[in-house]
């Protein structure tokens, strides 16, 4: 029986710690940290910020850590065995899927790639508070150091969004409050694992004495993924999808492509991002004009609002980023003075930038989407669009936002 458990959270939430503690006390338990797939200083882009992005997902190499996993999933002894984990005697011997094999994968970034997904059987995530997450960071030792200004100004605003975007892809997660001590931490997950050793498969890692069968309160058995389902990984490495980048911040759009001009009979799969942050500029309270008043109008804009900044869109993928309707059902948008090929593309919100928590809510914002620089048919490889700061209806209505520091998402 295979178990793969995420430690997602927080930077400096306690992943390392949690995991370090978990492993020294679960059989047959290996480990894949997601630090380890950085990829080199000279391969993080720089932001439009000045800073390097090391806090997206590009920063990282996720092919080779899906490749990782699926060493581990194809053959956990011989994973085992190669990274000096000692396996317990019996589990040499017995049949593997007789037996408990454990991959915890820790990271801050396990939650927001789509192949990764359906691999964890059970997904925790660690959260801190701000002022916490700041001190701690503050004494840790990277092997390329943080300049100044690159918590406040790319790793807090990078983990809310990605946060975010977590929470709205509805995955089962436990989350774990990361100002609880040690020792807290560690006994609730470790009361959650030890449901395994209560599994049928489990018959033969009952013996094993290392694994503390502590009580556990109802229901939690249910929220374990089936075990034994096989861990299900893509059996290549993912094909190079359009991508699309905004404001220098890239994720994959989960869009199906095809060759410029040719069919593509998977346009209605295609699913854009619908929450993008454009810009982590902050939005000062002197940059607000307040007025009074309620504005309910969908299209009229409110005397208290902050428009959403210049975005760009580039398709850094290899296949053309085509629109879903096709010329003749695209809407005439009076707002916007323009035609409009789908109807929501991003969504700014206003967010609170030490919380998170959303305080006010732009409406869903539709694009058309051709090349700025190339061919006027949706977006071709390489190519990209321009939405400038002035277009009208890009706004958010703060009328009742109190003074303060925010986010645009
Ligand atoms: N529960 C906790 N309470 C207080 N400090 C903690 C806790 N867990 C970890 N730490 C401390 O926080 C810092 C970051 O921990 P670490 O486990 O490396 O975080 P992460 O892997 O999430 O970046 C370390 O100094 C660690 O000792
Ligand atoms: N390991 C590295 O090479 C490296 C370099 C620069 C920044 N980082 C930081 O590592 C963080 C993620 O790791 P932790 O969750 O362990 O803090 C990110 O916030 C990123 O800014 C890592």
């Amino acid at each position: 029986m295979k178990c793969v458990i995420g430690i997602g959270g927080v930077t400096n939430g306690g992943k390392t710690t949690l995991t370090n503690r978990l492993i020294k006390s679960l059989p047959n338990c290996c480990v894949v940290h997601q630090d380890d797939f950085f990829k080199k200083p000279d391969q993080i882009e720089v932001g439009e910020d000045g800073f390097r992005q090391w806090d997206v997902i590009t920063a990282l190499d996720m092919e080779s850590m899906v490749n990782t996993i699926r060493g581990w999933t194809e053959n956990p002894v011989k994973f085992a065995h190669s990274h000096g984990v000692n396996v317990s005697p019996s589990t040499e011997v017995a049949d593997p899927e007789q037996q408990i094999h454990i991959l915890i994968v820790e990271g801050f970034l396990l939650y927001n790639y789509k192949p990764l997904m359906d691999v964890y059987n059970k997904c925790y995530y660690i959260s801190i508070p701000y002022e916490e997450c700041k001190r701690r960071r503050s004494t840790r030792q990277y092997t390329v150091p943080d300049p100044p200004g690159l918590f406040e100004g790319h790793v807090w605003p990078m983990y809310l969004k990605h946060r975010n975007e977590m929470v709205e892809s509805c995955l089962d997660i436990a989350y774990l409050d990361g100002l609880k001590s040690k020792e807290d931490l560690y006994s609730q997950v470790e009361s959650d694992v030890s449901v395994l050793g209560s599994s049928p498969l489990a018959a033969t890692a009952r013996a094993q004495p290392e694994i503390n069968r502590t009580s556990h309160p109802r229901g939690i058995r249910s929220r374990w993924r089936n075990t034994q389902e096989r861990v299900r990984l893509p059996k290549e490495a993912p094909a190079r999808l359009p991508t699309v980048l905004v404001s220098g911040l890239s994720r994959s759009s989960q869009a199906v492509g095809s060759r410029r001009g040719g069919r593509n009979p998977a346009r209605d799969d295609v699913s854009l991002p619908v929450r993008r942050q454009v810009s982590a500029s902050r939005v000062r309270s002197e940059e607000i004009t307040h007025g009074r008043g309620t504005n309910q109008a969908r299209h009229e804009k409110p005397e208290a609002s902050t428009q959403a900044p210049t975005s760009g869109v580039k398709n850094q993928g290899t296949a053309d980023f085509l629109p879903v309707k096709p010329r003749h059902q695209w809407e005439w948008h009076s707002c916007h003075q323009h035609y409009h090929s789908m109807v929501a593309f991003s969504n700014y919100d206003l967010l609170d930038v030490i919380t998170g928590r959303k305080v006010a809510e732009g409406h869903k914002a539709s694009f058309c989407l051709e090349d700025t620089s190339c061919d006027p048919r949706g977006l071709g490889p390489g190519c990209y669009d321009t939405y400038i700061a002035n277009i009208d209806c890009q706004w958010i209505d703060i009328t009742d936002v109190p003074m303060g520091n925010y986010i645009i998402f």
